[in-house]
C-alpha cells in the first residue's frame, strides 16, 4: 500500500464518495479501527471489572474538523461498549452541530453526544483536573486538515496533556494518548510540528498512511503507528500503486512474497548458502548471521572463515558447515562455491580488503546473487567505482554511516532525506540498498521504493545487522531457486521478518535489554505470526 499525501487521501475519500461510500460510513469505520486499536494496544482494558472501568477516564478531544468526528465515534463506541467508563468530551471549536461534522455526520448517536467547551478559565481549570484523573486521551484536534501554525488555546490544550503526560511517565496509571489519523501539530505531509504537536503513544493512520509521520522529525510525536481500516474500496488504493511514493509494506505482502515452502522440498530446494563471515576480532558476527540464515530457512548454510572463527563457531552451531577461507585458500574455495546458490559477505570481516578485492573477483562468487553487509560495505566504500565491477541487483544492508561512506555524504544528508538517499544509492549503484534504522527504506535499481512499518528501540543493539543480513542472506538463497526472483521484494521481507521477530522479542522483554540472540530463535515464529494475520502496520 502506498504511503500518501493529505492532498491525496483527500481525492481517494472524494472518490469512494463517487463510489457512493458515504463519508459518514467512512467516519464511523474509522472510529471503530480506533477503538480497536485502542483495545489490541490494551490502552483500555476491554475486560476490566467493574472497579477498573468506574475508575478509568477517558478524555476526548474534539476538533472543529473530521478529525473530531472521528474522536466522537470513538466516544461513542466506548460509551456503548463500556457504560461504566468516565468518558468526558472537550471540545475546541464544537464541531458544527446543526449540520453535523462539516455536514457529514449528521444525526448519527455520535453527533448528538454533549461536551464541554474550552472557552473560559473555568472550563480550563475543569479541563486540567479531568486530565490529571485520566488514563487515556483520545486526539481528535487536527487530523490531515492541519492548515497552518498551532498557537493560542490550542497549542495550550497540547502543552497541558503534553506536560501531565511525561510528569507520569513513571506513575503506575500514566496517562496515555491516541492520536487520530496523525498527531495534532504534526503536519502529515513533512512529519514536522507546526508550532507544537502532541506526544503520542500510539497513532492509528487512517485508510491510508500519511508519508510524514515516517519522517524522523514525526517519530518524537507519533509512538507506535498503526493503520486503521476506514472500508476505502480496495480499487481505489490499488490506483495509487503506481505514485512515486514509497510503498508501506504490508504484512499481506509479505505472505505472497516470502519464498515458497513445498512439502516436497529437501535441503537442496531451499538452497546452499554461502556465508564470508567473521575475524578474530569479531567472533559474533558469524553465528548471528549463519544461525540467522538457517533460522530464516536456507537448505544449507556454511560458513567460510579463518580457523579460528571455525574453532569458536563449532563449539556454538552444530547446523551449519565450515571451510575454511584465507587468501591461501581462496582457489580452492573459488572450485566449491559452484555448489553454492547465494553467499552474504561482510559481518565481521573486519578490514581485510586483500581477500575481499580478490574475493569479489571471483568468477564463481560474480555468478552468485549476494547479501552484503558491515565490513564488505566498508571495503566497497574504499575502493573507488567498485560498482562499476560489481555485479548488479544484490542487497546491500547499510546503516546511515555506512551509507554516507559509500555515497560520499554525511550521517546527518543520510538521516535528513532517507528515502531519497537510498533510492539514489540503489539507482546510481544498480544494488538494492537497505537503509536500516527506525523506518527501515528498501529501494531498487528500478526506482521502487518501500518503506517498513515498524520503529522498535529494541532492535537498537549490537549483531541485530548481523541477524539482519542472515534472514536476508536465507531467504535470497530460498528465491534465487527461480529465475524471475525478485530481489527487491526479498529483501522486504527480510526486514520484514527482522522487525517482526523485534516485535515478539519486545512483547517478551520490553524494548531494553534485548540481544540480537533473542532474535533468532524468534525468526520462525516471526514467519509463523506472519503467516496467521499478524502485523506490524
Ligand atoms: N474526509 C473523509 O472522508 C474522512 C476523513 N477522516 C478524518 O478527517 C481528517 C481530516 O479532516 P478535515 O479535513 O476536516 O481536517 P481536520 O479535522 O484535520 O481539521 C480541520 C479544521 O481544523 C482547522 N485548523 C487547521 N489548522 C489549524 C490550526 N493550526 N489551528 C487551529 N485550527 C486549525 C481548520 O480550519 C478546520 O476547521 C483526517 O485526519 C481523518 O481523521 C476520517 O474520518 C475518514 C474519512
Ligand atoms: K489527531
Amino acid at each position: 500500500m502506498k504511503l500518501v499525501t493529505s492532498a491525496q487521501m483527500k481525492e481517494i475519500e472524494l472518490r469512494a464518495t463517487q463510489l457512493a461510500v458515504p463519508e459518514s460510513e467512512l467516519m464511523l469505520n474509522a472510529g471503530s479501527s480506533v477503538t480497536e486499536a485502542i483495545y489490541r494496544a490494551e490502552l483500555i482494558d476491554r475486560d476490566g471489572d467493574d472497579y477498573y472501568q468506574e475508575n478509568t477516564m477517558v478524555l476526548i478531544l474534539a476538533g472543529a474538523g473530521n478529525n473530531g468526528g472521528d474522536a466522537m465515534v470513538v466516544s461513542n463506541l466506548l460509551k456503548q461498549e463500556l457504560p461504566d467508563l468516565q468518558v468526558r468530551i472537550y471540545f475546541y471549536n464544537r464541531p458544527r452541530p446543526k449540520n453535523g461534522f462539516n455536514n457529514k455526520l449528521t444525526y448519527t448517536e455520535a453527533e448528538n453526544q454533549t461536551g464541554q467547551f474550552i472557552n473560559d478559565e473555568n472550563d480550563w481549570a475543569d479541563f486540567c483536573a479531568d486530565l490529571e484523573q485520566t488514563h487515556l486521551v483520545v486526539d481528535g484536534l487536527l487530523g490531515a486538515g492541519l492548515s497552518r501554525e498551532v498557537t493560542g488555546k490550542l497549542a495550550n490544550i497540547i502543552r497541558q496533556i503534553n506536560e501531565v503526560k511525561e510528569a507520569r511517565s513513571f506513575d503506575p496509571y500514566p496517562l496515555s494518548v491516541v492520536a487520530i489519523d496523525v498527531p495534532s501539530g504534526i503536519n502529515s505531509d513533512t512529519g514536522q510540528a507546526m508550532g507544537i504537536a502532541l506526544k503520542a503513544d500510539l497513532t492509528v493512520t487512517l485508510g491510508m498512511p500519511k508519508v510524514g509521520l515516517i519522517s524522523y522529525e514525526a517519530l518524537e510525536y507519533t509512538g507506535v503507528v498503526t493503520l486503521g481500516d476506514i472500508g476505502l474500496p480496495p480499487k481505489l488504493v490499488d490506483d495509487f500503486e503506481s505514485s512515486d511514493l514509497p510503498t508501506f509494506v504490508l504484512a499481506d505482502n509479505i505472505k505472497r512474497w516470502l519464498p515458497p515452502r513445498p512439502a516436497s522440498g529437501h535441503k537442496g530446494t531451499f538452497g546452499r548458502l554461502m556465508v564470508i563471515s567473521g575475524s578474530d576480532e569479531f567472533l559474533g558476527a558469524p553465528y548471528l548471521s549463519t544461525v540467522a540464515s538457517m533460522r530464516a530457512g536456507a537448505g544449507l548454510v556454511t560458513l567460510a572463515a579463518t580457523r579460528n572463527v571455525i574453532a569458536v563457531m563449532a563449539a556454538r552451531s552444530s547446523e551449519n558447515t565450515y571451510l575454511e577461507l584465507t587468501e591461501a585458500t581462496l582457489s580452492s574455495f573459488a572450485e566449491k562455491l559452484a555448489d553454492y546458490r547465494a553467499a552474504l559477505i561482510g559481518p565481521g570481516l573486519g578490514e581485510n580488503s586483500n581477500l575481499l578485492a580478490q574475493l569479489l573477483a571471483i568468477d564463481s562468487i560474480k555468478k552468485l546473487p549476494l547479501v552484503i553487509d558491515a565490513d564488505g560495505l566498508n571495503y566497497l566504500a574504499r575502493t573507488s567505482e567498485w560498482w562499476v565491477n560489481l555485479s548488479k541487483g544484490n542487497i546491500l544492508t547499510p546503516h546511515p554511516a555506512e551509507l554516507a561512506r559509500l555515497t560520499e555524504s554525511t550521517i546527518g544528508e543520510i538521516e535528513a532525506n532517507r528515502l531519497e538517499s537510498a533510492q539514489k544509492a540503489a539507482q546510481k549503484f544498480g544494488q538494492v540498498i537497505v537503509l536500516k534504522g527506525a523506518y527501515t527504506v528498501i529501494a531498487a535499481p528500478d526506482g521502487r521504493i518501500a518503506v517498513n512499518p515498524a520503529a522498535n528501540s529494541a532492535l537498537a543493539t549490537a549483531g541485530s545487522g548481523d541477524v539482519l543480513a542472515g534472514i536476508c542472506g536465507g531467504l535470497l538463497v530460498q528465491a534465487a531457486r527461480f529465475a524471475d526472483f525478485d530481489t527487491f521484494k526479498i529483501a522486504c521481507c527480510g526486514v520484514y521478518l527482522h522487525a517482526m521477530a523485534g516485535e515478539l522479542a519486545k512483547r517478551e522483554k520490553g524494548d531494553m535489554g534485548v540481544l540480537a540472540g533473542d532474535l533468532l530463535p524468534l525468526i520462525p515464529l516471526a514467519v509463523e505470526a506472519i503467516k496467521q494475520g499478524e502485523s506490524l502496520e
